[in-house]
């Protein structure tokens, strides 16, 4: 259902500012403003042209609110589609109110969550992907995530699930149309050129689906643990990557007892770093709990690092090796990074010693923040930015992966289709149902309670 009525928001967030600006979008957005704006050169807002900005006076009844710019996008020509009035007024909280609170009893009522965005989509002006890349940006606060929501609301994805989904409905319509000639047994659609579509299809959707991985490492940082016996250092390495005393250090074994967790641009990139107490056996209970989690932060992490005291290796050694051991058998397939800490208090026979022995090892000060550059190179040399610099199209949004995920299962079948000389009838459904999944993506294909989860996660005004 599409309202009209007329609803304004704050578009600037709450609190004082130089500036703030309110916006009003529905059907009655431009006369409602009108009646309260008195233009410096006695103008009807009604009467300017769309995309114009006028100097004037807000005036509730004999009192005047504000000097304010007020700007008119008249329909189809604005962000909603919809008429919209934008007005910039001083920023303090009193004014942004009072504003707010005359038009409500003017006949504005309040916008829900992300309802100019919902708007905009339900006029056409966006798609849906592109409407929740308009959050992602918002929500973007570092070079990668900010790039791919910016292609995403450009239409870079959505263009490539529209050109995908309009060859297949192509073919479908001419598989459909064989079934009206059954007697016949004509083939309007070439197998041939259509078992190459279906390839095609089938090797984007493939590469759209791995990029996830990507996307979510992007979207939600890359989540790093950092774990080693209690008192190597681990919280003193954490506030030195943060940059921030973030952690409890002190010389006591087992003082970190949580897990704390902070995350940090490096390149571009999040990373989200999570200290853990020390692993060891022990008999002390709160330290036991906090050994488990340490294991389920391992589980949760994408890049492990193990923390040793360098100045232990002498003689403890062949137990940190054990550790590793471990770590490795348990998770042979995640990276991990073998440091030694506090080589500020060790001999150079000893680090000599050290390299020797663990091949490729780093060696820092977490508490005089020696390597600790090294160590984020190191940590950025994990992540595959390849689809990045590539300008790929990189899926970020898990709705979009499931959706994706359901229409190749459907081409899978398709493909089977073709090889077993499927009946047109049969693959036709198939193809429907792949086209189905192809439209949930853009918004072709929706209903209230998704159009609702979605807009609700954004904020009001946007
Ligand atoms: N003041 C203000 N700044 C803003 C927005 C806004 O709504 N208001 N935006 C919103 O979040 C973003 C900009 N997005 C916008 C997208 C389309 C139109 C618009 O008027 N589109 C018309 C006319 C285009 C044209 O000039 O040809 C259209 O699509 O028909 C406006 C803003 C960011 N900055
Ligand atoms: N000399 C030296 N001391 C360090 C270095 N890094 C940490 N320390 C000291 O080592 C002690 C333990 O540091 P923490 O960061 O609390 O160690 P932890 O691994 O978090 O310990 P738990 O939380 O108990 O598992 C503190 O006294 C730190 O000041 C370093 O690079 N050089
Ligand atoms: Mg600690």
């Amino acid at each position: 259902m599409i309202k009209q009525d007329t609803i304004i928001a704050l578009a600037t967030p709450s609190g004082a500012g130089a500036i703030a600006v309110i916006r009003l979008s529905g059907k009655d957005a431009i006369s409602i403003a009108e009646k309260q704006f008195k233009s410096v050169s006695d103008k009807l807002l009604s009467k300017q042209k769309t995309h114009t900005i006028h100097l004037g006076h807000l005036v509730d009844d004999s009192i005047t609110l504000d000097e304010v710019l007020v700007s008119v996008f008249k329909n189809p020509n604005s962000y909603t589609g919809e008429d919209v009035v934008e007005i910039s007024c001083h920023g303090s909280n009193y004014i942004q109110q009072e504003i707010i609170q005359l038009f409500l009893r003017k006949g504005c009522r309040m916008a829900d969550a992300g309802e100019f965005t919902l708007r905009a989509f339900l006029n056409g002006k966006l798609d849906l992907s592109q409407a929740e890349a308009v959050a992602d940006l918002i929500a973007s606060d570092n070079a990668a995530s900010h790039q791919i929501a910016m292609q995403q609301m450009r239409g870079g994805f959505s263009s490539e699930i529209a050109k995908l989904r309009e060859e297949l409905l192509n073919f479908a319509s001419l598989i459909e149309l064989e079934l009206d000639f059954a007697e016949e047994d004509v083939e309007f659609a070439d197998r041939t050129q259509f078992k190459e579509l279906i390839e095609r299809i089938n090797f984007v959707l493939k590469r759209l689906i791995d990029s996830f991985a990507v996307g979510n490492v992007i979207k939600h940082g890359i989540p790093v643990a950092i774990v080693g016996e209690p008192n190597v250092g681990k919280s003193t390495l954490l506030n030195a990557l943060l940059n921030e005393e973030r952690a409890i250090v002190s010389e006591i074994a087992g003082t970190t007892r949580d897990t704390i967790e902070d995350e940090i641009t490096i390149g571009g990139i999040g990373f989200r770093f999570i200290d853990t107490a020390g692993i060891r056996e022990t008999k002390d209970v709160v330290e036991r709990i906090g050994i488990k989690k340490t294991f389920e932060k391992i589980d949760q992490a994408q890049v492990v690092i193990y923390l040793f005291d360098a100045t232990d290796f002498e003689t403890e050694s062949a137990r940190f090796k054990v550790e590793i051991e471990k770590i490795k058998n348990k998770y042979p397939q995640k990276p991990l990074l073998i440091i030694a800490n506090k080589v500020d208090k060790l001999d150079d026979v000893s680090t000599v010693n050290i390299k020797d022995e663990f091949k490729g090892i780093k060696l820092i000060s977490a508490k005089n923040g020696v390597g600790v550059d090294d160590l984020k190179e190191a940590l950025l040399s994990f992540v595959n930015t390849g689809a990045l610099r590539n300008n790929d199209t990189i899926v970020t949004n898990s709705r979009h992966y499931d959706a994706l995920l359901k229409a190749f299962g459907e081409i899978q079948k398709v493909k089977e289709g073709l090889e077993t000389n499927l009946s047109g009838d049969l693959l036709a459904i198939d193809i429907r149902q792949a086209l189905y999944h192809f439209g949930e993506i853009t918004g072709e294909i929706t209903n209230d309670d998704l159009l609702g989860n979605i807009f609700a996660n954004f904020c009001i005004g946007k």
